[in-house]
C-alpha cells in the first residue's frame, strides 16, 4: 500500500509502477468521492466538515473496502491509501480537531472496528511517500482540485503528524505492515530513481 499525506505524490508514483512492471494497480477512488449519484461528498465535506465529515467517511470506508476485496489478477498488487488510512488519518483528524461529533465517530468506529475483524485485508508492505507539509501544500496547489481549494498548510500539518505519528513514532495505532519510508520531497527525476532503487523491495514483499 501506498501512503502519504494529500499530493504527497502517491498517483504519480502508482502511474510509473504500473508503466513499467506486470503489476495491478488501484488508485484512490477519488472520482466516486467527488460525484455519488451526482452528489459531491468530498466538496460538501471541505465546506462544512461537520455536517458531512461521516457522509464522506463512511463512503470512503466502503469504497476501499470495496478495492480491497477484489480479487486478484496479478502476482503483485499495489494499492493507493487503505481502509486504515481512512479511519486513522481523515477520521481521527475531523474527530480530533472537533469537527466530528462524538455519535458520529462512534458509528463509523464501530464500522470499522466490525469490518476488520470479519473481512480479510491482507497487507503486505507500506510504502509511506514522507513529505513535508509545505511540499504538499505547493503540489497541491499546482494540481488545483477544485474541492481543495480552502485546504490551509495547517490541515496538511495534522494530516501529517498523524501519519508520522502512526508509521514512524508508534505512537497511535497498530501498523498492519511492515514500514518502506520513501522520501519523497525531491523533483521527480529523483523520486523515479528512488522508485527504481527500492523496486525489488516494493515487488518481492509479498514472498
Ligand atoms: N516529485 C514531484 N515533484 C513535483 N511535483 C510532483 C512530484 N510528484 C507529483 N507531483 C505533482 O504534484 C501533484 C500531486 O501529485 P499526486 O501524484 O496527484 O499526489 P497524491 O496522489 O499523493 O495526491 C500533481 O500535480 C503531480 O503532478
Ligand atoms: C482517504 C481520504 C481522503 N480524503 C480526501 C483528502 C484529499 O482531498 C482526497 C484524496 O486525494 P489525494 O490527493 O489522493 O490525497 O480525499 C478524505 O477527506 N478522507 C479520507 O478518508
Amino acid at each position: 500500500m501506498t501512503k502519504g499525506n494529500i499530493a504527497s505524490g502517491k498517483t504519480t508514483c502508482l502511474e510509473y509502477f504500473s508503466k513499467t512492471s506486470d503489476i495491478e494497480v488501484l488508485t484512490e477512488p477519488v472520482s466516486k468521492w467527488r460525484n455519488v449519484q451526482g452528489c459531491n461528498p468530498l466538496g460538501l465535506m471541505y465546506q462544512d466538515p461537520s455536517r458531512w465529515g461521516l457522509t464522506l467517511q463512511t463512503y470512503v470506508q466502503l469504497t476501499m473496502l470495496d478495492r480491497h476485496v477484489l480479487p486478484m489478477s496479478t502476482p503483485v498488487r499495489m494499492m493507493e491509501r487503505s481502509i486504515y488510512s481512512a479511519k486513522y488519518i481523515f477520521a481521527e483528524n475531523l474527530y480530533k480537531s472537533g469537527k466530528m461529533p462524538e455519535v458520529d465517530f462512534a458509528v463509523l468506529s464501530e464500522w470499522f472496528e466490525w469490518i476488520i475483524k470479519n473481512i480479510a485485508i491482507p497487507v503486505d508492505l507500506i510504502v509511506y511517500l514522507q513529505t513535508s507539509p509545505q511540499t504538499c501544500y505547493e503540489r497541491l496547489k499546482q494540481r488545483c482540485r477544485e474541492e481543495e481549494k480552502v485546504i490551509p498548510l495547517e490541515y496538511l500539518e495534522s494530516i501529517h503528524n498523524l501519519y508520522e505519528d502512526w508509521l514512524i513514532h508508534h505512537k497511535s495505532f497498530e501498523v498492519p505492515a511492515p514500514v518502506l519510508v520513501i522520501p519523497a520531497d525531491h523533483d521527480l527525476k529523483k523520486m523515479l530513481h528512488q522508485y527504481e532503487e527500492n523496486r525489488e523491495k516494493i515487488l518481492m514483499a509479498h514472498c
